[in-house]
């Protein structure tokens, strides 16, 4: 097997490479520039998603293989339940934030992650719009890459806690939601799309805390996974409610409940106070 050096050139390159087809629907250059919107369990899916999918399997397993790797991506994800999952699976999402690309507020992301057993090791999240590429290996830093070439990246650690900026999501919402936002200490809010873009916006320091709470529905391992590690490796935190680490590739390819993601020093109090509110809004509820 490769070094995970030489992975992530690979899947830089394939981001970018991922980014500029994407864009070339999104700023409709491509031949037959019809999106075709269909739904799949209320969530939309266009052709860009399925044809940049296509692109990044097909780029990985030429590069890769299929003998030490399983491949899970959003268009064609199966369930594996009863399967003895790979120890090494790369889990893809083509498009995130498939309704703001629709939408055209320019904030969609591309997710590539690879997971070792549960874990995220390595990472790539490409915003197109901005032409930018975040990409982090377990222990080896956050970097983001853009024409100009690479640069560390740290979170912002340093603000009192009223001070802190929240990302919230403009279409998954939900009673419980908006009762636990209204109750934190902080009460600056931002709406982002795309999970990708709204770590992103941590990393940039134009936001401080992401906070993901499943309904009926819940976000997947590929909103979650890739976005997750380039925010722990700049310094930041990505964790539950209850402060267990995030698993991927269990078999259950939801992250239910709620999920909290900040620039770390406030994480343990705001995590608390979640689980607290969410409690007493529950025991409100008759
Ligand atoms: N409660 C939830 N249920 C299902 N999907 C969710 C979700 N919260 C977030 N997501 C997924 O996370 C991504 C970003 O959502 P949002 O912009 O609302 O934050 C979307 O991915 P896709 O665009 O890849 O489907 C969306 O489907
Ligand atoms: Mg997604």
């Amino acid at each position: 097997m490769p070094n995970l050096e030489e992975i992530l050139k690979i899947t830089r390159e394939i981001g970018w490479g991922a980014a500029k087809l994407l864009r070339s629907y999104y700023h409709g250059t491509v031949e037959d520039g019809n999106l075709d919107v269909q739904y799949k369990q209320n969530e939309p899916v266009t052709v860009a998603d399925v044809a940049v999918s296509q692109y990044i399997l097909d780029k990985l397993q030429a590069a890769l293989g299929n003998e030490e790797f399983g491949y899970i991506s959003e268009e064609t994800y199966k369930s594996q339940q009863g399967k003895n999952p790979c120890e090494w699976v790369w889990i893809i999402d083509p498009l995130d934030g498939t309704r703001d690309f629709i939408n055209k507020t320019g904030e969609y992301a591309i997710h590539i992650a690879l997971v070792q057993g549960t874990s995220p090791v390595l990472a790539v999240v490409t915003i197109p719009e901005a032409e930018k590429l975040y990409y982090a290996t377990k222990g080896g830093g956050t970097f983001v890459e853009t024409v100009n070439g690479s640069v560390p990246l740290k979170v912002d650690e340093n603000k009192p806690i009223e001070d802190l900026t929240l990302v919230v999501s403009r279409s998954h919402r939900n009673e419980r939601l908006e009762h636990l936002l209204k109750n934190l200490p902080c009460q600056n809010q931002k709406a982002i799309g795309s999970v990708g873009c709204k770590i992103a916006a941590i990393l940039e320091q134009e936001a401080d805390i992401y906070i993901s709470l499943s309904g009926k529905s819940a976000p997947k391992d590929w909103d979650i996974a890739a976005p997750e590690l380039i925010l722990t490796e700049a310094g930041g935190k990505f964790t539950h409610f209850d402060g267990t680490p995030l698993k991927y590739n269990t078999g259950d390819i939801s992250q239910w409940g709620g999920l909290l993601a900040s620039s770390s020093q406030h994480h343990q109090i705001l995590c608390q106070k979640s689980a607290q509110t969410l409690a007493e809004f529950a025991s409100d509820v008759p």
